[in-house]
């Protein structure tokens, strides 16, 4: 079964934007799934909607098998949304916070109790329980919310940005933190990251979104052959010189696109080897100097950019 399923979804704001454009995707149980976008991509107004804060205008969105419309008292029961601004009272420590949650989900005391160890003891939080949230870094202060969010033993956690603005050790628990609740709880992570390298470390699958609406959804392997090219790259002193040599390139290499990025020109090819070969020759023959000929793999990076970029067309 399908953790999330979102079938044609568009939402309009009343001031006439039209934030979700017939969007389809889909979440399997159990996994971690990023959504990408550019800034106005429209993801966190889908997160608000698979939350149930709002209301789709048309389509169909299903969570765990439930209709988000006809059961969204039930489907608030189990998810959990940890967003940008914390959820956390920052003058209590974080056991307080724990049972206070507990409390709100009407789970028992000794069951609260039994569950607040476990996560404490997983997420390597021991060292966080004596002082009050306030006294910790943005960072922790995150971790903690996550821990918090985990008490009422979420199927599906949403996670809006979650690593926006850390440094990459931060970062780096933090991923450590979203694989244990995957692997250990068993839930389904559901996050929006600007971080392509996070996306790509981490997810299981990946969905980019453009204008209200997917692009491609795969994993992360599946998006690199997706658009499976490798590119000829020749690196020059600097970026005139690559100006310079573009359209020396592009006229006896017509088959071949080529694009300048930064002080270096890219040659999309399918056959690198023998194209690298014939591209080295033209630049000794031609007496066009430059710094370096490699064959490069294109990284989500690339991917990304090239999907965002051809919509624009
Ligand atoms: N409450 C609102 N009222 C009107 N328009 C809105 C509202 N919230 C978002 N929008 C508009 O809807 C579009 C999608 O916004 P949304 O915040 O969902 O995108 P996003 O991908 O989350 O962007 P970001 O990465 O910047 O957070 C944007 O054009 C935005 O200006």
């Amino acid at each position: 079964m399908y953790a999330i399923e979102v079938h044609n979804v568009q939402k309009s704001y009343k001031n006439g934007v039209q934030a979700l454009n017939g969007l389809n995707l889909t979440v399997k149980t159990g996994e971690i799934f990023s959504l990408l976008g550019q800034n106005g991509a429209g993801k966190s107004t889908l997160i608000s909607i698979l939350t149930t804060y709002l209301k789709p205008n048309t389509g169909k969105i299903t969570m765990l098998g439930k209709d988000i419309l006809k059961d969204s008292g039930e489907i608030r029961s189990y998810i959990a949304c940890v967003a940008q601004r914390t959820s956390i009272d920052t003058h209590l420590s974080l056991e307080e916070n724990m049972m206070f949650q507990a409390r709100l989900y009407k789970i028992p005391k000794n069951e609260a109790r039994k569950r607040m160890s476990t996560l404490i003891d997983e997420f390597e939080l021991g060292q966080y329980l004596k002082y009050p949230v306030s006294s910790y870094s943005g960072g922790i202060k995150r971790r903690l919310d996550i821990a918090l969010n985990m008490m009422s033993n979420p199927k599906i956690l949403f996670l809006d940005e979650p690593t926006v603005g850390m440094d990459i050790q931060s970062r780096m628990t933090m991923w450590k933190m979203m694989r244990k609740i995957r692997d250990d709880f068993g839930t389904t992570i559901f996050l929006t990251t600007h971080y392509l390298e996070e996306a790509d470390n981490l997810s299981d699958t990946i969905c980019i979104m453009k204008d209200g609406k997917e692009i491609v959804q795969g994993s992360p392997f599946e998006l690199r052959t997706y658009t499976r090219q490798d590119a000829i790259k020749v690196q020059f002193s600097n970026k005139e010189n690559a100006k310079i040599a573009i359209p020396l390139l592009s006229k006896d290499f017509t088959q071949l696109t080529c694009t300048l990025q930064n002080d270096s020109i890219l040659m999309d090819t399918t056959s690198s080897e023998s194209d690298l070969i014939k591209v080295n020759k033209f630049l000794l023959k031609s007496q066009i100097s430059f710094q370096g000929i490699e064959i490069a793999e294109p990284t989500l990076e690339d991917v990304f950019l090239r999907l965002t970029e051809k919509k624009e067309d």
